[in-house]
């Protein structure tokens, strides 16, 4: 079970939300250890948390937390040792290649690197119609579906011959969006997905994200380091330290009136332009409140403002 202390949390009432979509239960996950005798290294350590249709869960905490474990035991790429994850009502956690295959309909993901995370050698058009073809659309059909993508995220209808390397990094972020978007999922995992962006990108890109949200009743985990960027896109917000989630909450609550003294820390490393919001922040936190030891050292300023 989780250490979580706030309210509204999958680990206080023990069946969680009633109408989630995306629903981890006591999720452990562990890699073998350097050498033979090693023990395994436990990075998810008993991890329960909720998301329900069309919700933003944000998942914060410093760097080597497990953020990204959690989602890719969600998306079938961590070993998971033990615990459930159930999407719409059924268990994945050990699907196997074929049912990965038509999960990915419904569950997709954008990952931070927009320069990796598209082959530089297929144009965008090709990149959007992959995840089409792979579930038998025909030619006429995403031909259609590509150019409605592509206005989706505002990029021209010429930009389906060109390729990755003509566009900018928040191009290419866009592209990488519009091609979670191909299938119309019902969760994109979202890994750090502005991070790598410079701010006034950042905020276009969030801005974005959250239109298709409100049009698409899609369900997003927004994986991040930076507090700032998880108020702003998140209803509620799990704080992960060292693979076990120790506050979940409203968005609003978590970030304002942190209740774990790790919470409290993160805040207070994360950099804020106002500096009577740091001074009543600083007041805020407990005496006693751990100092995390790489928190969120380059978070940018709010991108709410
Ligand atoms: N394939 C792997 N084999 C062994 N250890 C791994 C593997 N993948 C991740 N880890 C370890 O798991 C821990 C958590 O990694 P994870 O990427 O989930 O953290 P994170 O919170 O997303 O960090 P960051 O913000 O830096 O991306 C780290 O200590 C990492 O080294």
């Amino acid at each position: 079970m989780t250490s979580t202390v706030a309210d509204d949390t999958a680990a206080e009432v023990p069946d969680g939300l009633p109408d989630a979509l995306l629903r981890v239960r006591d999720l452990r996950v562990s890699y073998p250890g350097r050498g033979r005798r090693a023990p395994r290294a436990e990075i998810l350590k008993g991890v329960s948390l909720d998301i329900r249709p069309g919700e933003t869960l944000g998942l914060v905490g410093e760097s080597g937390s497990g953020k990204t474990t959690i989602g890719r035991a969600v998306l079938g790429l961590a070993p998971v040792q033990s615990g459930s994850i159930t999407f719409a009502g059924e268990r994945i956690e050990r699907a196997g290649a074929a049912r990965r295959r038509a999960l990915s309909r419904d569950l997709q993901v954008v990952f931070q690197d927009p320069y990796t995370s598209l082959n530089p050698s297929r144009t965008v058009g090709d990149t959007l119609g992959e995840p089409l073809s792979g579930q038998g659309t025909g030619a006429k059909e995403a031909r259609a579906r590509i150019a409605e993508l592509l206005d989706r995220v505002r990029l021209p209808a010429d930009a389906a011959d060109r390729l990755p390397r003509e566009f900018s990094g928040g191009q290419r972020q866009r592209v990488a969006i519009a091609r979670a978007l191909a299938l119309r999922p019902r969760l994109v995992i979202c890994d750090e997905p502005v991070s790598a962006l410079d701010l006034t990108t950042q905020r276009t890109v969030l801005d974005l994200l959250l239109e298709i949200q409100e049009e698409s009743g899609v369900a997003y985990l927004f994986v991040t380091h930076d507090l700032s960027v998880v108020r702003f896109m998140s209803h509620r917000v799990a704080v992960i330290r060292g693979g076990e989630l120790v506050e979940t909450g409203d968005a609003r609550s978590v970030t304002s009136e942190p209740r774990h003294p790790y919470t409290r820390a993160l805040m207070l490393a994360a950099p804020v332009a106002d500096v009577a919001e740091q001074r009543r922040r600083r007041e805020a936190a407990q005496a006693s409140a751990p100092t995390p030891s790489s928190a969120s050292p380059s978070a940018p300023a709010s991108p709410s403002g």
